[in-house]
């Protein structure tokens, strides 16, 4: 049986108030090494809520965040960063008028932003990870070419290869797939089984589509609290899911 400090992420009695209005209320939530966990919920249940608390962006008002053994709820966004947590927003954040692989590059660890790769060699090591990332996220044969002329879901994927060439151990997620054609959330949901091995994805999403497709695990949230958790199957089949989030 794992315990606690097998995880890779240990959320545990995790709590937010806003003036008094608890949007996140005494939550446990536990994701292991090579985990994809999706968090379902009706409108306001407080799931971006949570990104925001792991990523640091947010203040917990009480309770703890565990991650690779170290609590979180106490640093600052930049050093949770650094410690491997990787967060991708719905809107992506790319440069459209970098070529794809300099986006790559200046995301590279070493690269240290846009300034920073002004001095930043392209070495061979550089390269060799761009290419791989490149090929990961599909996007090998769209390298030179400017971010601005890629597809919505190449845009998206650009932003998690961003993300990937810092090799976090936790990737976070939110709506990866809003607006992706049928091919494009395929080639998506084949991208994120991938890219869980070897590292803990947490995903926010509501087509339940996708979700049966990708998801390890499900947390479904409710006003802020856990109203089901477990596999798909076991999830969907619960009455109180059903009676709050899917039968609407
Ligand atoms: N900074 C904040 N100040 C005040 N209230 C907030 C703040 N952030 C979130 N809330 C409230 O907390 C609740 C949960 O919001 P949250 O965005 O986490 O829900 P959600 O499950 O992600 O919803 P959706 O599916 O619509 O994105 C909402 O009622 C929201 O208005």
């Amino acid at each position: 049986m794992s315990t606690t400090t097998d995880f890779t992420l240990a959320i545990e009695g995790l709590t937010v108030s806003f003036d008094g209005f608890k949007a996140v209320d005494d939550l446990n939530l536990y994701i292991d090494k090579n985990e994809l966990h999706v968090v379902i919920g009706p409108n306001g249940a407080g799931k971006t809520t949570v990104l925001d608390l792991i990523c640091g962006k947010t203040k917990a008002t009480s309770g703890s965040i565990k991650f690779l053994n170290v609590e979180l709820t106490k640093k600052p966004e930049h050093e949770i960063v650094r410690a491997g947590v990787g967060r991708k927003f719905q809107t992506p954040s790319i440069y459209e008028n970098l070529t794809v692989l300099e986006n790559l590059e200046v995301s590279y660890p070493e690269g240290r932003g846009i300034f920073g790769s002004l001095l930043f060699k392209r070495t061979p090591k550089v390269m060799e990870k761009i290419h791989e990332i490149a090929n990961e996220i599909m996007l090998d044969d769209a390298l030179d070419m400017p971010a601005g002329l890629l597809s919505h879901g190449q845009k998206q994927w650009l932003e998690i290869g961003m993300l990937l060439i810092q090799d976090p151990q936790l990737l976070m997620l939110d709506e990866p797939v809003a607006g992706m054609s049928v091919k494009e959330r395929e080639q998506t949901a084949v991208l994120l089984n991938k890219i869980s091995q070897g590292r803990s994805v947490l995903v926010i999403e509501h087509d339940m589509e996708f979700v049966e497709r990708i998801a390890h695990k499900v947390t479904v949230l409710h006003q802020g609290k856990i109203l089901a958790a477990g596999d798909m199957h076991k999830v969907q089949h619960d009455p109180k899911v059903v009676e709050v989030y899917l039968g609407h």
